[in-house]
């Protein structure tokens, strides 16, 4: 298989990088196409793949191409794209926001499929949402959800308009978790503990009560019970986050990039 990769930042890397690990594309037949200069010597240095900065005729040897620049770099593209793109080429997009009929439409070309993918994905351990035009065909698609398998786990929706929501809870979600972290080791420090003290009571609290959530046979609720002692320091945390009213904050800045992804759609 060959595939090219339009923009190759943190997203497209973490795709490539994939695709290599698991020996599911040659670096020889992996084309990367990058703007920014600094980017593709760096990619140029670590051999990762044939480097190129602009997108031109070779592309249209490929029998994939990934979308991964921003949204609104999507329109400097679709031009040369359109002019070059063959018809048997399948195209995955994982740009936040734009529509299957839009991508379909700017570029002239109706198969394609849309996936939105997360951070730890440069791990192997994403979670992608996708969804497909309905003229891909299944052999196809799923050719191209093994290739999304190598980031991590996926789930095919029928419904692309839940690929928002997708882009709201799991594919900005790490950013929230990290934020959630910081403000934590933030106390720490305020506490009195130094930054890596904190990092490190904070660090190793999330990665046992992830643990705990997937191997324990009880519910958040019944965990949360388990930590919370009647008139204990926790019960004073959680009275305060629920005064402050904390989840409801959290789901309304989900909610917030909801919106955003919908209006990324309209251009
Ligand atoms: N980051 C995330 O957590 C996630 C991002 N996404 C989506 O993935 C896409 C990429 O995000 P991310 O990897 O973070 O972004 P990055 O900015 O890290 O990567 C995009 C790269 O594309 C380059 N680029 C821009 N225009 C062109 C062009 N015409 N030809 C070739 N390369 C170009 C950019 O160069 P330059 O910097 O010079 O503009 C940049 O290096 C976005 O659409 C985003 O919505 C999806 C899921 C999660
Ligand atoms: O913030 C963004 O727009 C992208 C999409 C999901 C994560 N990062």
């Amino acid at each position: 298989m060959k595939i090219a990769i339009v923009g190759c930042g943190n997203m497209g890397m973490a795709f490539a990088k994939s695709f290599l690990q698991y020996d599911l594309v040659k670096k020889d037949n992996l084309l990367l196409i990058e703007k920014s200069a600094d980017r593709s010597e760096a990619l140029k240095n670590e051999k990762a793949g044939v480097v190129v900065d602009t997108i031109g005729p070779h592309i249209g040897e490929t029998d994939l191409i990934i979308l991964s620049v921003k949204p609104q770099d999507f329109n400097s593209v679709h031009e040369a794209l359109r002019a070059v793109i063959q018809p048997t080429q399948i195209v995955l997009s994982i740009m936040a926001g734009i529509p299957i009929a839009q991508i379909q439409e700017k570029l002239g070309h109706p198969l394609v499929i849309r996936a939105m993918p997360n951070t730890p994905a440069m791990l192997g351990m994403g979670i992608t949402g996708f969804t497909a035009a309905k003229e891909v065909d299944s052999s196809s698609l799923r050719r191209v959800e093994n290739l999304i398998n190598a980031t991590g786990r996926s789930i095919f929706l029928e419904d692309e308009s839940m690929l928002d929501a997708v882009t709201a809870l799991s594919g900005s979600g790490p950013a929230y978790f990290y934020y959630v972290v910081k403000a934590m080791i933030d106390a720490g420090k305020q506490m009195g503990f130094d930054d890596a003290v904190s990092a490190l009571l904070v660090k190793q609290t999330m990665l046992g009560a992830y643990h705990l959530i997937n191997t324990a046979d009880k519910s958040l609720d019944e965990l949360i019970k388990a930590v919370a002692s009647k008139g204990g320091t926790t019960e004073a945390a959680l009275r305060a986050f629920e005064s402050g009213g904390l989840a409801d904050t959290l789901v309304s800045g989900i909610k917030a990039a909801q919106t955003r992804s919908t209006e990324l759609s309209k251009g």
